[in-house]
């Protein structure tokens, strides 16, 4: 429970940077829930924005929560994105995708002025990858993948959801990869993604401005 504190806690407190007029980018998850569930809230007593969904299931809860929507390529460039991690290191690097939606996060956080990472203190670690590293994979590719990472010391995992096989709001697949013994993580970053049929990776690096984390009942913030 305290960690669901924690979560209201800090979507609350990244809400506070948002005025009207403003493009907002609209993160995944659990924690981004909150802050979707807050905007609903300021918006019914006034406040003028729109939103920017960063998957489907975000899509739904803005809806429920009458935020306005448009399209990425209406909002040209989001004024503030505010998103979950799974993880984030002492130089604001993020793993993301626990919830198999990076892709488009990853796409919002690239067309955004500002980057707010909320989340709650469990997220926080000395080094990147307790959490096991998403990445979105071509479905046509995904066993040749899997077969190259397994060889490069990963241990790749194809996500499952239930009996089927997870399939993300692209339709592709995601595959888990334990990258714990990595320690330069741009270059597996770029060593991922010169593999044709990696879309993208959870791995956040340079993207992330601020980062407001929960802690017991107040938050902490963290500026680049
Ligand atoms: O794919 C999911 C996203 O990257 C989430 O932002 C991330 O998994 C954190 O989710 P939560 O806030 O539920 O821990």
């Amino acid at each position: 429970m305290s960690q669901e504190n924690e979560k209201r806690s800090a979507a609350i407190e990244a809400v506070k940077l948002i005025r009207s007029g403003m493009t907002i980018g609209l993160g995944s998850g659990s924690t981004a829930a909150y802050m979707i569930q807050e905007l609903g809230k300021k918006i019914a007593n006034g406040l003028k924005i729109r939103g920017v969904t960063s998957s489907k299931n975000t899509e739904k809860l803005a809806i429920e929560a009458r935020i306005p929507l448009i399209a990425l390529h209406e909002a040209k460039i989001v004024d503030i994105n505010i998103d979950g991690a799974d993880e984030f290191d002492p130089y604001m690097q993020l793993i993301k995708g626990g919830g198999g939606a990076l892709l488009r996060e990853k796409i919002v956080a690239y067309n955004s002025k500002c980057n707010v990472v909320i989340a709650d203190s469990t997220k926080e670690v000395p080094r990147l990858g307790k959490f096991k590293l998403p990445i979105e994979t071509i479905p046509f590719a995904t066993g040749n993948i899997i077969d190259l990472l397994a060889k490069e010391r990963l241990k790749p995992q194809l996500r499952k959801a239930g009996n089927d096989l997870y399939i993300t709001d692209e339709n592709n697949y995601i595959v888990d990869l334990d990258i714990l013994g990595f320690t330069n993580l741009a270059q597996l970053e770029e060593r991922l993604l010169k593999i044709p049929g990696i879309v993208e990776t959870g791995l956040f690096l340079e993207t992330t401005h601020k980062i407001i984390v929960g802690h017991g009942s107040s938050t902490k913030t963290i500026d680049r």
